[in-house]
């Protein structure tokens, strides 16, 4: 069936991970990864965040995020091939991962664009999604009537890439709906910091 195109920046690959190797690997990163609880800064105060998160990387690749920074986890085995398979499909070697575990429908992510600085201007997102099928609301921002939603499934990676980040935000919405968890894992080129290697 035809779908309707998204804005440019913005691409879904449902399937793209086989639902069998999907299951797979959420059982696999519910048992190697070390999810924790990350406390962000909201208006100044520190608050949890509704949701495990832990963030993956390789050395160096330290990030600030809510204003508080986190130092990567060495990559869990579940994660090393398929690192490879992701580099191939995003066009970008990745350096690091935001890994986020939705455990219901209480568990969320509020409106944000991935721009911080160590991501470079135009950075290329690739968006990972096990388990449980939640919606992905996008909004644009200096245009309130250009917003849509996606259904990000079981094994579907979505690419964010362009001005995606520079002129849209995003979100993963709380819902009354009965969900099961869900695993989703943000793959990041982290850039050095300006002057690091000289
Ligand atoms: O869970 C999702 O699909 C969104 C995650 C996200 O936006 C992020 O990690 O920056
Ligand atoms: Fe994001």
């Amino acid at each position: 069936m035809a779908k309707t195109p998204l804005p440019e920046g913005f691409e879904l690959r449902e399937g793209w991970l086989q639902p069998g190797e999907a299951d797979a690997l959420f059982e696999a990163l519910m048992q190697q990864v070390r999810w924790e609880v990350h406390r962000i800064v909201m208006f100044g105060r520190p608050v949890d965040s509704p949701r495990l998160s832990c963030w993956i990387g390789d050395p160096g690749t330290g990030y600030v995020y809510s204003r508080t920074r986190f130092e990567p986890r060495p990559w869990p085995p579940a994660l090393a091939a398929l690192r490879q398979r992701v580099d191939a499909a995003a066009g970008v070697a990745m350096n690091s991962v935001l890994a986020n575990l939705y455990r219901d429908g209480r568990d969320a992510m509020g409106w944000h664009s991935d721009d911080e600085p160590e991501l470079g201007p135009r950075p290329v997102i690739a968006s990972l999604s096990l388990g449980g099928t939640r919606r992905f609301a996008v909004k644009h921002r200096r245009d309130p009537d250009r917003k849509f939603t996606l259904e990000l499934p079981h094994g579907s990676l979505l690419l964010m890439h362009g001005d995606s980040q520079a002129a849209w935000k995003h979100a993963l919405p709380r819902t009354a709906r009965p969900v099961r968890p869900r695993i989703n894992l943000t793959f990041r080129r982290v850039l050095p910091p300006p002057g690091a290697g000289r």
